[in-house]
Formats: C-alpha cells, structure tokens, sequence
C-alpha cells in the first residue's frame, strides 16, 4: 500500500507559519483570557443572584434579625428633641415624659423618645423590660425600640422607639375621635393588627405575655396601623425560667427551674442587649461587675440574682438556710414575705412566687389604691356625667363615716340644749327652738333613711348581671365571703359600689389584694396603670392573684377582649351613657356585651358614629370578644384562634353559652295581682 507522502513545507510556507504563530498565541490568550472573565463575570452574576433569591426566600420564611437597640448619648437625643422641649412633647406615662424627636443622623428619623423619672424603680423595670424585650420581638405589629441611653450616676435611663405619627389608640379614638377611625374598615383592621401583634407574641418560644394590654398602650402609625407597645409588664412564660425583679433589693432575678444552664442563657440575653451593642462595661445596672455574689448571686438552685442599680446600691440577698427566706445582709432582718414573695411549691421546688409583676413597689402595705380607684373611676364618670346624679348620691353616701360624725355631733347639740336651764321667758324660746331641732332633726333621719333605701335599690340593679354569673364561679368560703361583702355596710357604699362594679371585671382578688398594689399616680401624676398586675378593667380576674401558675397567654386574651369591646362600641369599659333608663345597664361595657348576648340584641353595643359599618362584622367581633371574656382562662379561644375567626381562616365562633339569649318561656308569665 502507497504511503501517503506529508509534503515538506516550502520556505514561504514556513514563513508564514512562523508569522501566524508569532501574532496569534498573544491573540488566543487574550481572547480566551477575556473568554475566561466575561464567563467568570456572568457566572459570578447568575450565583449572586441566585444568592440573592434564597436569601429573600430565607428572609421571607424567617426575619432577618432585628438589628440591637444602639446606644445614644444624653446629648444627641436632647439635641433631637431640641431639649426636651415642651412643644415635642407626645405624652406623658406612668414614668416618664415621651418627646417627639429627630435623629441628626443622615437619615433624619424622627424617633419618640421615653424620658424615664429618676429614681423611679418602676421605671427602670420598663427600661430593662423595653430591652430585655426589644432584642426578642420583631414584628410589624410591635413598636420597636430603636435604641437607648442610661447614665447611672445621674440616673438617667431614656428609650428611643420608632415614632408613631398618630399616637395612642386611646387618645385617637375616644378623645380626638380621628375620622378614619370611624370607618369601619380601619377600626376593624386595627383590631385585627393588634390580634396579629398579640398572636406573634404567644407564639415566640417561650411565649411573652404582655400583661397590660389596653387602648393606651396600642399605638398608630402614619396610616393608622396599629402596634403594640410598652413592655413594661412584659414577661416571658416559661415552665422552667421567670424573669422576676426583686425591686426592694434592686435587682433583677433569673428564676429557673432546669439547671444553671437555663437561666445562664437569660442572663446572657439580658446583657447581651446593653454590653453587646454598646459596650457597655462599666457600669450600667451593674451586669458587669463581675465579681462572684454581686452579678449571679445563686440564692436557690432555682435563683439567680443580677443587680439592677449601680453597685453602690445593691445589696444582693442571701438565703437563710433554715427558712429559705432572703434576707439582707446589710440591714440584717428578714425581708417578709410581702416584700420578698411567697415562696410556693412548683414541680416539687420551693419558689418565690411573686414575682415583679405581681409586685407592689414603694408603699406595699399603704392602702392607698383605694383612693387611686376612686380617683380613676372619677376620671372615667366625669367625662359624661349623666344629668341624674347617681354618682354624686353614691359619692355623698362614701362620706357616710364623716356624716356619722355629723350626726353624732348634731345630737350632742341636741342634748346640749335639752339640758339648758332658763328662766321661763328663755325656757320658752328654747322650747320652741327645741320643737324646730327635733322636727329637723326627725326629717333628717327619714331623710336618710330614703336616701340608703334608693342607693340600694340602684346597687341591686347595677349588679344584677355579673353578681349570678360571679357567684358561681366562687367557690365554697369565698362564695360566703363573697355574699358577706356584697351586703356590706352602707358607710362603705361608695367604695363597695366600685369594687362590684370592679368584680364584674377583674375578680374579687382584685379588692381583697388591692392593700398591696403600688399607688403609681401618686408619684407620677398620670398614670392608668393602677397596679403592677396590670390596668383595671382590662386584666384578667386570674391574674389579679399571687399565683403566677395562673399567669397565661389567657390574661392577654382577656385584655384583647375587652379591647375589642372598646373598639366596636367606641367607648370605654367604665362610662356613663345612654338614656337615662339605662345609665346603669350600660356603664360596665363587659356587663353590657353580656346582657346584650343574652337578649339576643349584640347590634345595639354598635358605636352609632360609624360609617360603612359592616353589622356582621361588628357582632362578629363582639362574640369573638365576649370569648375571650370568659371567666374561665381555659374556656377563652387561643390569639390564634382569635386570628382565625377575625380574618374568616377559621368558622365564626359562637356565643360562649353562659350569654345565649335565654330561650323563650314556655307558659305565658302569670300577671301580677294588683
Ligand atoms: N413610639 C411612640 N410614638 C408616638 N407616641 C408615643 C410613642 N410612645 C409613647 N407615645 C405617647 O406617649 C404616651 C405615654 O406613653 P407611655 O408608654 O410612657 O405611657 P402609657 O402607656 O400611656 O402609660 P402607662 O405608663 O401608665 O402604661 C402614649 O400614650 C403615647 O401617646
């Protein structure tokens, strides 16, 4: 077979192929080297894009977190608040001033900035509580905190939130009546962002309870969005950790029930917030002194203690092994049980069982509340004071002591001039001026005696509704107490008129306890807070009690309940109102939604002032709240459950049975003799 012959290059040929390989191996590299980068470049470009989509889906599925409060100096924030300056003043809380303010920051946010009282300790609980809080909830619904700053030496401890241009629910609706919020639609939305807020609480692990939740508390965005603020009676609910604060001894308390494992990782939450983001070394509330006994302070397995205040202040409390109760070693007594808590058994452990929230600061045994009620129920009557003057007739009857007084020394009088001895001209002035005492003096009992007889008749009435329902839930002594105190004497009636009124929404633990709760207004001025357990009307009756097992995502439920009724009739829990037949039917609103239910008429709870009212809605929202209403935490739907029946997501609820409409009678009522 030929072989075939490879033809020898001619020398032009060569030259050519010299020339050719001389210019093009530069040429291919260069092509292929920016082959290489425009590849490189669009693979980097399609990845980072990719990158980009799971990211969003990432974040879509899980928030991204919430960047930590920053730390502000006093200087910068009385710069943007123009030093505090009355004119950005946006309100005034139980413990501090709130400024609207502008960050200088070249963003320009304008912020609201919580000026804390001084050497209030329950405004340092809220300060702590704020950041405790703050680094854990991220939500739409929550008003968050954007920064702080806390200069301990002077005690200054300010809160810098995100600024919400239409205030307080509160103020929004029931003083300035804002126009938007008497559409229906918005109302109702509101309603349905404060129960997204709640539900996005209960469902954190573990789940914060609010613990003061009420219209003052829930604020509005530019577009009348609602969020839920102050977390000032915040707490995390949890089997094995409480976050209690021993406000006698300054300090902040880690109970847990698991291990020191447990309450290590709290610990570190909480001072994650301050040192994490500011840096914060030296001193503030003393998380950093680090030195044994002074930061943990194990008192019990289940006890930790972290100094609030500066160091100077502390005084960390020690058990005694015999009693297990803290004492503290500087003053060398014993702290009661009162000052310190019942220690109750859980899981087979001894605790502390009052924990702060529960805890009444300064004037424990002072009593005082009495007077906060009657000032606070006064606040609430006045407003609409009804031309009838039930109230006036009640308030003159709380003075009934004093009038006894009166009465004692009207009769002294009496005697004084019975025993005068005249001569006769006298003796007959006397006599006749004695006719005219005594005729007097007759009139004024019967006087008297028609007035008692008519406040009890309009007591009965105004009880009529909660007392039956209430009875029952009361069991055994308590029923007996109950029924003891209901016939209470008249000298009392003001205050036993409240205190019913007062147990038809929040128990009757409520008064029995109120000789501990802290009197807030006194030293603050205005405040709706009554009590550290959370604002009357709105907490729930099994949270008015020591018993912090009791405490649950319920009391929240209770509270959104009775907001709900807030905001479908447009009025208070407390008012004077209406025609005045029905004055006293309709001053408890709980009561009220009540009997409604039972009468078969929930459309008349309605706010009259709404326009594109959707009815079904509206009583929709009245049966889901009259759920929540129930006395029993257990028989009350979970948020999200209440979520479900606002939006549609679940079937509408019915009307728990104790307010079905009674069913007809059965055989026509026999008519009464005349
Ligand atoms: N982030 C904010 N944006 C706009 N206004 C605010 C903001 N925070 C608070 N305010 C206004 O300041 C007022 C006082 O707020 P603060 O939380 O101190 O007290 P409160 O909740 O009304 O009372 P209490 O302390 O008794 O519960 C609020 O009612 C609200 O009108």
């Amino acid at each position: 077979m030929p072989s075939r012959a490879i033809p020898s290059p001619t020398p032009e040929s060569s030259h050519h192929e010299r020339t050719t390989t001389r210019i093009f191996p530069p040429l291919g590299v260069a092509v292929g080297f920016s082959l290489f980068i425009t590849l490189s470049f669009c693979f980097c470009k399609i990845s980072r894009s990719k990158r980009r989509s799971t990211a969003a889906v990432d974040s879509s599925s899980s928030p991204s977190e919430k960047p930590p409060p920053r730390e502000f100096s006093y200087s910068s924030l009385r710069r943007a608040t123009a030093s505090f300056s009355p004119e950005n003043r946006l309100g005034q809380g139980g413990f501090g001033s709130v400024f609207r303010g502008t960050l200088a920051s070249s963003s320009r946010e304008n912020v609201a900035v919580k000026v804390m009282d001084s050497g209030s300790l329950q405004g340092e609980r809220e300060f702590q509580n704020e950041l405790f809080f703050s680094g854990k909830l991220d939500s739409p619904h929550v008003v968050s905190v954007i920064g702080f700053s806390h200069d301990p030496k002077r005690r200054r401890m300010i809160l810098v939130y995100e600024l919400m241009e239409n205030g307080n629910l509160q103020d929004a609706l029931l003083h300035r009546k804002c126009p938007e919020l008497m559409e229906w639609n918005r109302r109702f939305l509101v309603a349905v962002d404060i129960a997204k807020g709640i539900e996005h609480l209960h469902s954190l692990n573990p789940p914060v309870i609010h613990g003061d939740l009420k219209p003052s508390n829930i604020l509005l965005d530019r577009v009348f969005s609602a969020k839920i603020a102050d977390f000032g009676l915040a707490r995390l609910k949890s089997e094995q950790v409480e976050v209690t604060v021993a406000l006698e001894s300054d300090e902040i308390r880690l109970d847990g029930g698991g291990g020191t494992e447990d309450y290590g990782s709290v610990v570190e939450e909480v001072e994650s917030v301050i040192t994490n983001t500011t840096g914060y070394d030296e001193s503030n509330f003393g998380f950093t002194d680090q030195s044994p006994g002074s930061v943990y302070k194990v008192v019990s397995p289940e006890t930790i203690q972290v100094p609030l205040s500066s160091p100077e202040t502390v005084q960390p409390l020690v058990t005694s092994p015999e009693t297990g109760v803290s004492v503290s070693p500087e003053m060398g007594e014993k702290v009661s049980d009162l000052e310190v808590g019942n220690v109750v058994k859980r899981n087979g452990k001894e605790m502390e069982s009052k924990d702060w929230w529960w805890k009444q600061e300064g004037n424990v045994g002072g009593g005082k509340v009495k007077d906060y009620v009657m000032q606070w129920i006064g606040s609430e009557v006045k407003k609409e004071r009804p031309s009838s003057d039930w109230i006036a007739e009640t308030a003159e009857a709380a003075s009934l002591s004093s009038k006894n007084l009166e009465k004692k020394k009207s009769s002294k009088r009496l005697e004084w001039w019975l025993s005068l001895d005249e001569d006769k001209e006298e003796k007959k002035k006397r006599r006749m001026a004695r006719e005219w005492w005594k005729d007097e003096y007759r009139k004024e009992i019967a006087k008297r005696k028609a007035k008692k007889k008519k406040k009890k008749t309009l007591e009965s009435e105004f009880y009529s509704d909660d007392v039956s329902s209430s009875v029952d839930q009361r069991q055994g002594g308590d029923e007996e107490l109950y029924m003891k105190k209901r016939r209470g004497s008249s000298s009392n009636s003001i205050s036993s008129s409240i205190d019913w009124w007062l147990d038809g929404l929040s128990g009757e633990q409520w008064r029995a306890r109120r000789k501990n709760s802290h009197d807030s207004a006194k030293s603050c001025g205005v405040s709706s807070t009554p009590s550290m357990r959370g604002t009357m009307c709105y907490v729930a009756p099994e949270c008015c009690g020591n018993n912090i097992d009791d405490v649950s995502e319920k009391c929240d439920v209770y509270s959104y309940g009775v907001l709900l009724l807030v905001l479908v009739s447009g009025r208070r829990p407390l008012e004077v109102t209406g025609p005045a037949s029905e004055i006293i039917q309709r001053a408890n609103l709980m009561s009220w939604a009540r009997k409604l239910a039972r009468r078969g008429r929930l459309g008349d709870l309605v706010d009259v002032k709404l326009q594109a009212l959707d009815q079904e809605k509206a009583v929709l929202c009245i049966k889901v709240a009259l759920q929540c209403l129930q006395r029993s935490p257990v028989s009350r739907p979970s948020m999200k459950e209440v979520l479900g029946m606002l939006t549609g997501a679940m079937n509408p609820p019915e009307l728990p049975t104790e307010f079905t409409p009674s069913p007809q009678a059965r055989f026509p009522r026999r008519k009464h003799c005349r």
